[in-house]
């Protein structure tokens, strides 16, 4: 399974190349990338359409303080120092006859911009290539509701799998979560903005040790830190 998964990933990896400081116009359709072989719950389909939606600048439901984060960054990118960190929303197969899962797969959508505009994962993220380091503005949406007016545990571990991932895949291959460890501090308010930092501690052959920490945006509250292992295919294993 691992070998298939290798051209897919690899292909994925290719991001990187996507990142880049210029301001899309709001609604400009993003670029999409045809992928030789994709994979359903069956195997191996003929081939993946990834496709990286219109690059939103930000979204009606973005708060003011989300949208200032992100002005400030989008200004760090013009020198190339940061990279804005492109989206995407589905991997969908294509080009081959579809079974009844698959028509199911076509429906498939990255899981962290699987919710309509507002009520989920609203994010954005910045990688910055010489430091090896991520950062993800976040603002959860009340869909992401835990305890009342908290943001659910869940949610928060996969915005740090999220970043902590797309550090490693910016700075080598792309890669699979081995192993999470979260310490939930103090809990964060529903819809409130918070700072994802992530950064690469080690690599070491194919594996990317990232260490976490999730901070309210004045850096006052430390809500979370995490550390993480995440490993890149061996496409010589099955
Ligand atoms: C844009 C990108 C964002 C991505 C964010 C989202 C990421 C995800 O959701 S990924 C989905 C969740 N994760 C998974 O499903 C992964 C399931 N696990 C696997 O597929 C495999 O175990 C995988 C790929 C991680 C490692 O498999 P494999 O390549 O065979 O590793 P293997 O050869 O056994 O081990 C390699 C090294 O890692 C170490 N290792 C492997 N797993 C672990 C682990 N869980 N903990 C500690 N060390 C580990 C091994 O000890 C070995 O170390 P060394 O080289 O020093 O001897």
């Amino acid at each position: 399974m691992l070998r298939s998964c290798a051209p897919r990933l690899r292909t994925l990896g290719a991001l990187r190349g996507l990142t880049g400081g210029a301001r899309p116009a709001v609604g400009d359709a993003g670029p999409a990338l045809l992928i030789p072989q994709g994979f359903s719950a069956n195997g191996v389909t003929g081939s993946i359409r990834l496709e990286i939606p219109s690059i939103r600048d930000w979204t009606e439901s973005w708060s003011k303080e989300i949208r200032l984060l992100f002005d400030q960054f989008m200004k760090k990118c013009e020198d190339g120092s940061w990279k804005r960190v492109p989206s995407y929303r589905y991997i969908s197969p294509q080009d081959s006859k579809p079974t009844k899962e698959e028509g199911q797969m076509s429906r498939a959508r990255i899981f962290s911009r699987s919710y309509d505009d507002g009520l989920g994962f609203e994010f954005v993220m910045f990688h910055n290539d010489v430091e090896k380091r991520t950062v993800c503005f976040f603002q959860g949406g009340p869909h992401l509701q835990g305890p009342s007016g908290l943001l659910h545990g869940g949610a928060l571990a996969t915005m740090i799998d999220v970043t902590g991932g797309v550090t490693a895949v910016m700075t080598g291959e792309f890669v699979m979560t081995a192993n999470l460890n979260i310490n939930f501090k103090r809990p964060i308010p529903l819809g409130s903005v918070i700072v994802i930092n992530s950064q690469i501690d080690k690599v070491e052959g194919r594996k990317f040790f990232v260490s976490c920490d999730v901070q309210s945006v004045d850096e006052k509250t430390l809500y979370s830190n995490a550390t993480g292992l995440f490993i890149s295919l061996d496409p010589e294993k099955k």
